[in-house]
C-alpha cells in the first residue's frame, strides 16, 4: 500500500536565496501522528506549507497517497490546515464557520448540515453552535478550528503550532483530546511545534529539524534514549556528552579514549567510527546508574565494564518515590540523576563519593 505522505529529496529555497529546507526525506503511514520539532527558523512551517500547497517545492517529490502533488493547488489536495491564530470568521457563528469549507466545495445544503452536525457533536460544540465565535474562549476557538478542518474529511490534517496560544493547563487537556480524536478518526496528523513535551506526548514519530535539515526521525522514546547527533543530544532530554577518540570497536560497541579513561557506547549506524576519529558518547540521564564508592570493584566491572566515572554527590532530594541527585565529575561538570528511592536510600549520601556507571548498549556514540 502507498504511504499517505512522502517527501523525497525535498528542497525549498526562497526567492531571496534563503535555503529553508534541505533534502527532506520521510515516508508517513496512514494514521501516523508526526511532529516537526525544532528551534525558530529551522524550516518546520515551510515544510508544512509545502505539504498543504501554500508554498511551492523548489525540487524533489511530494507525494500524497502515491500521487505526486508538487503542482496541485491547495484546494485540490486532500489536506486541511489549522493555524495558530485559528483564522475564524468573527462575523459568523460557530456552525457557519464550520460549514464554510463545505460551502466552498458546493456541497448540497442537507448533506453539509448533516456533516456539520456530526463533527460539532464529536467535538462537544453542539451547545454553542449558534454563538458568534468572537464571544468564545481560546479552547473553544481551537475546537472550532479543528471542526472546520475535519468537516471536509481530509486524508491529512496539518497543524501549525495549534496550541501555541493556549495557557499551560488548557494546552495539556486539549493535547489529550487531540490525541484521542486522531486515534478515533485514524487520519494522518502532521503537527508543528516548538514544545518538546508536546511532541513527545503526542507523536508516533518526531522529526527534529535544525537549520533546514532533518537531524533525526524517531519515535519519542528512541529520540530520548538514542539521540544520533550533537544537536539532538543537546536539544532533547537530559544527556551527558563525553568527547573522545575512537580506540576500537567490537560487536556494535565503540570504545573511546576520554578524559575519564576508556568509555563505551553503542554504534547505531555510524559508518565512520574508525580508530583515531574524534567522536562523543551520549549518555541519557535515564541510562545512568549511580554506584556507591564502597562497592566491590570486580562486581561493578562485571556489570558496567570500564564505563565508570568517579564523582561526588553534590546534593540529593527526595520527591515522592523519586530521588533526585546532582553529582560532579573531577573536571567540574555536573549531571542530574534520578532513580527510585528504594534503589538509592542508605546507599548514596550527600557529600559522599560514588561512580556514574552505565552499560555500553544504553549509551550512543555520535559524531563530534
Ligand atoms: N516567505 C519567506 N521568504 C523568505 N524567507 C522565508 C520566508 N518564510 C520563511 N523564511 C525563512 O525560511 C527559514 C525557515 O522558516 P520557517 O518559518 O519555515 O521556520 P520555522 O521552523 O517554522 O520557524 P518558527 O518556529 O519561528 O515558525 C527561516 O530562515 C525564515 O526566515
Amino acid at each position: 500500500m502507498a504511504y499517505d505522505l512522502q517527501l523525497s529529496n525535498v528542497y525549498k529555497t526562497y526567492d531571496n536565496g534563503t535555503p529553508a529546507v534541505i533534502d527532506f526525506n520521510i515516508d508517513v503511514n496512514k494514521g501516523e501522528f508526526i511532529a516537526f520539532l525544532g528551534p525558530s527558523g529551522c524550516g518546520k512551517s515551510t515544510t508544512l506549507r509545502m505539504i498543504s500547497g501554500f508554498e511551492t517545492v523548489t525540487s524533489g517529490d511530494l507525494m500524497i497517497r502515491g500521487k505526486r502533488v508538487n503542482d496541485q493547488l491547495p484546494e485540490k489536495r486532500p489536506t486541511s490546515m489549522i493555524f495558530q491564530n485559528y483564522a475564524l470568521f468573527p462575523h459568523m457563528n460557530v456552525r457557519q464557520n464550520v460549514r464554510f469549507g463545505l460551502e466552498v466545495k458546493n456541497m448540497p445544503r442537507a448533506e453539509a448540515d448533516g456533516k456539520v452536525d456530526q463533527i460539532l457533536e464529536k467535538l462537544g460544540l453542539s451547545d454553542i453552535a449558534e454563538m458568534p465565535t468572537s464571544r468564545l474562549s481560546g479552547g473553544q476557538r481551537q475546537r472550532i478550528a479543528l471542526a472546520r478542518s475535519l468537516v471536509v474529511e481530509p486524508d491529512i490534517l496539518l497543524l501549525d503550532e495549534p496550541l501555541g496560544a493556549l495557557d499551560a493547563n488548557l494546552r495539556k487537556s486539549i493535547q489529550n483530546e487531540l490525541k484521542l480524536l486522531q486515534r478515533d478518526l485514524g487520519i494522518t496528523f502532521v503537527f508543528v511545534t516548538h514544545a518538546q513535551s508536546e511532541a513527545l506526548a503526542l507523536s508516533d514519530r518526531i522529526v527534529v529539524m535544525n537549520a533546514g535539515k532533518v537531524e533525526q526521525i524517531s519515535p519519542p522514546r528512541e529520540l530520548y534514549t538514542q539521540p544520533r547527533s550533537q544537536f539532538v543530544a543537546r536539544f532533547i532530554g537530559s544527556n551527558t556528552i563525553l568527547p573522545g577518540t575512537v580506540k576500537g570497536a567490537k560487536d556494535g560497541i565503540v570504545i573511546l579514549d576520554t578524559a575519564f579513561g576508556p568509555l563505551a557506547g553503542a554504534n547505531r549506524g555510524q559508518s565512520d567510527a574508525n580508530v583515531g576519529r574524534e567522536m562523543s558518547i551520549v549518555l541519557p540521564a535515564e541510562a545512568v546508574d549511580l554506584v556507591p564508592a564502597d562497592v566491590d570493584e570486580a562486581e561493578m566491572r562485571a556489570s558496567f565494564g570500564s564505563n565508570t566515572i568517579p564523582c561526588t554527590v553534590e546534593s540529593l532530594q527526595i520527591v515522592g518515590h523519586i530521588m533526585h541527585m546532582v553529582v560532579r565529575f573531577s573536571d567540574g561538570q555536573t549531571i542530574n540523576i534520578e532513580g527510585h528511592v528504594d534503589k538509592y536510600r542508605n546507599r548514596i549520601k550527600a557529600g559522599g563519593s560514588a561512580f556514574v556507571a552505565w552499560r555500553s548498549a544504553s549509551a550512543t556514540v555520535i559524531d563530534h
